[in-house]
């Protein structure tokens, strides 16, 4: 009988972001997989006719098969997705392992461009088997360097139903550990060439409360680095308002100039995530453990924070933009419930029928009606809210934890809300874990003919009394150690900030500054009448008389420092590194206390450095911006040219800087450098053929820029141009990338891991599995250390 280990339910943890992650490993047994109340609870759902419900459950017992998700840039994914294709699948077709037949990977119907995939194959199979062993050190490479992304087949749709453009102001509300934020990145940088990336003029603000976790969203976003991202570190809850400047805006005719340069909007969003904490009980093919501990309770207990996340998510879109909010809970009440309860109390939103977005994807209807339960072991239950509260003694009522929302509106309003546009993903349908998703789009602005295009289109106003009704029930009931208050009042202290500016034409005409915010002019003073150390120090009073949000910790991140365009060191990276007057030279940050250019300088594009400029960043709780393009050279050799300091272009930020590097200044090179490049860490000039070596060997010790054209060579094929950095020192050259991507490229190319790195482990696995003494000629005397020490080293 196969044993598995027990996950992390997703949420549980996660609702409480400072909750320790559940990391227990009890075993659980194919025979544990039963829960009385999940079944109990379920049925009284209805949420599937009776005779598909053995075919779920079974299903949910069964194991999940692999998915991944083929990532970067749009051509980086089709190239590969076509490796696996024309390469790996007719390689792995006709595997037979044990007697039994192995099916290759198959490409998951739904996903556009083919560009997902799964593979159902045991642990065993993936180890023991030649053929899958080397495809599964290919997956493994290629996760490594960001270009496969593996993801539950359910995890990916949310980003997809949101339809980002490069032009798109995005928020990712509960962004960690990152995987839709991948491909919400990737979406705005669609645009990107193979070799180069774009600046895409829109934004993504991924955002996590945990601040751990937070870390994992700025390793992801790594993979795929981007002027356009920003990282934040609060409750989605209680989202702080953000502001940009008003020459972003078009404003009405007539409005003054002075009026128009004084004013600050708060910056609202075209597309918002919100894929909420939540019970995860859809996950349970993965996370075994939810078998033995799930409870209703747990999903009553997130309803309360999942409708505030939604609620300011709302209060955050502009007039027809687009929320997807999303779970991987089966559970009504984390579900419509929530979206039923947002819907009724903040009018001029409604859901979007997307059911036919993704032909191929198999879904069931959002359900109109459901039966919250009281009690852990689902023995009570009532019809409505209303017959609940009367069966509580009356001094209780007050304590109750369960809020009207967590029941179905009346039957006609149910159906006036459209919940059966929501969409449910069971896993036996499409052999997936399970899902929810729901699309909200605030109405757009209605066009009257010969209405100026910045005139407000009336709400669609639901009606007010049923709006109230909501809200005063809510605001009567504080439970959820003090949750249930906050579903509206915060929401409704908000609104106070958001909505004068909701509309296009009230917002350039208003003169006041949003109410509760600093102005821009008073962010902007303090910087600019401080050094940053002393903001820092400034913020960190404040910090001392207010807790922040985002898990009440005072932050602690370094300032961000736009640096003059004219600073001389910048001016000298420049020129070091033949950047073109196209340079958007006035982007470019730094951070650290003294906000000098001393170390690594990032880059930004306009609208991620308005919302720096215009923004306390310990108020907005910034852990991050941009993308890392230049980094000090510090190794032995830069310092032996004396003080002057060398700076190099990063390999993660060169896709970003490359379109501003004079082409002239690149070097051109075949595959066969390549292969010397990738075989030794520090080729000496002299090791390279003509006509690389004589235009290396006359370079000084420098940072350069290498094209390697498409062709074959060295037992590799190259089908297109790769560009990659250097470091020239006074004899040999490195290649600058992680040694992980140096490994990733040698087995895309030559089919073998054959870096230094490479050899070694290959020679010490020899060594273990008693092959005898690994061929010296074979074993580098470098020892394996990571490419910074080797770039330093050198
Ligand atoms: C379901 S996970 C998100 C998964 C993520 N979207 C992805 O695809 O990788 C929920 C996340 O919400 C975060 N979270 C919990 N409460 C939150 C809150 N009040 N505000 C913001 N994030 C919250 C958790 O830390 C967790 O990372």
């Amino acid at each position: 009988m196969s044993r598995k280990k027990r996950g992390a339910p997703r949420g549980k943890g996660n609702a409480n972001p400072s909750a320790p992650e559940d990391t227990r490993t009890d075993v659980v047994e194919r025979s544990d997989m039963h829960n009385e109340r999940f079944e109990k609870y379920y049925k009284a759902q209805n949420i599937l006719p009776d005779e598909e419900w053995e075919p779920f459950l079974e299903t949910m017992r069964s194991p999940l098969p692999t998915t991944f998700r083929v990532a970067g840039s749009r051509q980086i994914a089709r190239l590969l997705s076509d490796t696996i294709k024309n390469t790996h699948v007719p390689h792995l077709a006709g595997v037979v392992f044990e007697g039994e037949a192995v099916s290759p990977p198959s490409q998951i119907s739904w996903y556009p461009e083919g560009l997902a995939w799964q593979f159902n194959v045991s642990k065993k199979v993936l180890r023991k088997s030649p053929e899958f062993k080397k495809f599964h050190s290919f997956l493994v490479y290629e996760t490594e360097v960001g270009n496969i992304s593996r993801q539950e087949a359910v995890s990916m749709l949310p980003p997809l139903f949101l339809e980002v453009e490069p032009h798109h102001r995005v928020i990712d509300m509960c962004a960690a550990p990152g995987s839709k934020t991948a491909q919400l990145l990737e979406a705005l940088h669609a645009h990107d060439t193979l070799t180069s990336s774009s600046f895409p003029p829109g934004l993504l603000i991924a955002n996590d409360s945990d601040h751990k976790r937070t870390h994992m969203l700025i390793h992801q976003a790594a993979r795929l680095p981007s002027p356009a991202l920003m990282v934040t570190n609060h409750d989605a809850s209680i989202y702080p308002a953000l502001k940009i400047p008003s020459e972003q805006l078009v404003f009405p005719p007539g409005t003054k100039a002075r009026v128009a340069a004084k004013k600050q909007y708060q910056l609202l969003f075209d597309r918002i995530l919100c894929d909420v904490p939540c019970s995860g009980d859809g996950t349970l093919r993965k996370n075994l453990g939810i078998w033995r501990h799930w409870q209703p309770m747990d999903g009553n207990g997130l309803h309360s924070l999942q409708v505030r996340i939604l609620q300011r998510a709302m209060r955050m879109l502009k007039k027809g933009g687009r929320i997807v909010y999303s779970t991987c809970s089966l559970n009504p009440v984390e579900n419509e419930a929530v979206v039923a309860a947002a819907l009724r109390s903040i009018p001029g939103f409604e859901l979007i029928d997307m059911s036919n977005h993704l032909p191929g994807l198999i879904h069931r209807p959002g359900i109109k009606t459901w039966r919250p339960t009281v009690d852990r072991s689902i023995s009570t239950s009532f019809p409505t809210y209303a017959e609940y509260i009367q069966s509580l003694p009356e001094d209780q009522r007050a304590d109750s934890k369960m809020l009207e929302s967590h029941w179905p509106p009346p039957a006609e309003e149910a159906e006036s809300l459209n919940l059966t546009r929501c969409m449910r993903i069971y896993p036996h349908l499409q052999d997936t874990g399970g899902f929810f998703i729901a699309v909200l789009q605030k109405v757009p602005p209605r066009r009257v003919a010969g209405q100026p295009k910045t005139s407000s289109a009336p709400e669609s106003k639901r009606p007010a009394d049923v709006v109230e009704a909501l809200e005063t029930s809510e605001v009567k009931k504080p439970k959820l150690a003090g949750e249930a208050d906050a579903i509206v009042t915060l929401a409704d202290d908000q609104a106070q900030d958001l909505e004068e500016v909701d509309d296009d034409i009230q917002e350039a005409a208003a003169e006041e500054p949003i109410a509760g915010v600093d102005t821009a002019a008073e962010t902007q003073e303090a910087a600019s009448s401080m050094t940053p150390a002393k903001f820092q120090q400034a913020q960190r009073k404040k910090g001392k008389n207010k807790s922040s949000d985002g898990g009440g910790t005072y932050f602690r991140e370094n300032p961000y420092t736009f640096i003059s365009p004219n600073d001389l060191i910048l001016q000298k990276c420049i020129a070091q590194l033949n950047l073109t007057s196209t340079f958007p030279a006035s982007n470019v940050l730094v951070r650290n206390p003294t906000g000098e250019p001393v170390r690594s300088l990032y880059l930004t594009n306009d609208i991620v450095k308005d919302i720096v400029l215009h923004n306390d960043y310990a108020r907005m709780r910034l852990m991050t911006c941009g993308t890392k393009v230049v980094a000090k050279q510090e190794g032995a050799d830069a310092k032996r040219m004396g003080a002057e300091p060398q700076f190099r272009v990063l390999g993660e930020g060169l896709p970003v800087v490359l379109p501003h590097i004079d082409p002239a200044a690149i070097l051109e090179a075949d595959v066969t450098t390549l292969r010397t490049f990738v075989e030794s860490y520090y080729p000496l000039c002299e090791s390279f053929k003509d006509p690389f070596k004589s235009v290396i060997q006359v370079k000084d010790s420098c940072s350069y820029i290498v094209r390697f054209q498409p062709g074959e060579a060295a037992g590799a094929s190259l089908t297109h141009e790769l560009v990659l950095p250097i470091w020239k020192s006074n004899v040999s050259v490195t290649l600058m990338i992680d040694k992980k991507a140096k490994s990733a490229l040698s087995l895309r190319l030559f089919g073998e891991d054959i870096t230094t790195a490479g050899r070694e482990a290959a020679a010490k696995k020899q060594v273990q599995s008693g092959g005898g003494t690994p061929d010296e000629s074979n074993v580098a005397v470098i020892p394996v250390s990571s490419l910074e020490e080797e770039a330093t080293a050198a």
